[in-house]
């Protein structure tokens, strides 16, 4: 499948030590898959459109160079929420040479995985795993307002991972909520949201995957001033009573 890829949606094409670790990668899946139910999506198009493809698409502007920061010799940090078997971050490691990650789960085993495969891929000198909760690390003076690029894919609904990724943003940063279906309502709502958050909710971009993979939305979140102290809610709080739409 890495053969017939459709890079050219992407408008980006891995050079050939990216390639190989893509390759790598699908085989480290598979063994720790053994060990730990990391991901279902493991072979052939699973993997290369429901794994690679889709943490990457959303990124093609940092990509390309169109946005400025990960291809250029400063530092580019990036946190994935919710990282579990590694997804959206380790593609975007590969991807984005000149990027620092840092990814978020709460479940060790997972983190502990994900940690062996990045070093067999030689991306643990730029990886950083925090073993925490959202709320926490959006609390924590080292993450708080350190991040250019925060991404969380099937994580939660949106309202919560807004609230997630927000408080992680640099002034500069932006967030990417990668969602599936996605209606003008949602993007209402959301729109309400961020602004309690003080961020703007941009223009959704949407794709259909390659190989009737489905459809996909992403949505970028930007600060328009410091996220109040107030959120992250605690542990727990996002989830159990998201954000609404002030009424
Ligand atoms: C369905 S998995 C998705 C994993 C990966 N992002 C992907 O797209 O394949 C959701 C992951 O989010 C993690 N998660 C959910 N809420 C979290 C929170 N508040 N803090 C840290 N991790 C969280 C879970 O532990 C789980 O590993």
């Amino acid at each position: 499948m890495s053969n017939d890829f459709p890079w050219d949606l992407l408008a980006w094409q891995p050079n050939s030590q990216q390639l190989q670790q893509l390759q790598e990668l699908q085989l480290l899946l598979r063994h720790w898959n053994q060990q730990l139910n990391l991901t279902r999506l493991v072979e052939g198009p699973d993997y290369w459109i429901g794994q690679v493809f889709d943490s990457l698409w959303p990124l093609q502007p940092w990509l390309t160079g169109e946005l400025s920061g990960a291809t250029c010799a400063q530092k580019f940090s990036v946190v994935d929420v919710g990282t579990g078997g590694g997804f959206p971050g380790l593609a975007i490691a590969i991807a984005l040479p000149n990027a620092q990650l840092t990814l978020v789960d709460s479940v060790g085993r997972k983190l502990e995985a994900v940690g062996a495969m990045a070093k067999e891929l030689g991306l643990g000198e730029r990886l950083s795993l925090r073993c925490e909760r959202a709320e926490k690390s959006g609390r924590e003076r080292s993450c708080r307002g350190q991040f250019q690029l925060a991404v969380a894919r099937a994580v939660a609904p949106a309202a919560v991972v807004a609230e997630y990724l927000v408080p992680l943003l640099a002034p500069n940063g932006t967030a990417l909520l990668y969602r599936g279906q996605w209606s003008a309502a949602n993007q209402a709502e959301l729109i309400e949201i961020a602004r309690q958050l003080k961020a703007e909710a941009g223009e959704p971009r949407a794709i259909e995957l390659p190989e009737g993979k489905g459809q996909r939305h992403v949505i970028p979140l930007t600060p328009v001033a410091a996220c109040p102290t107030t959120y992250p809610r605690a542990v727990g709080i996002p989830a159990k009573q998201p954000l609404r739409p002030a009424p």
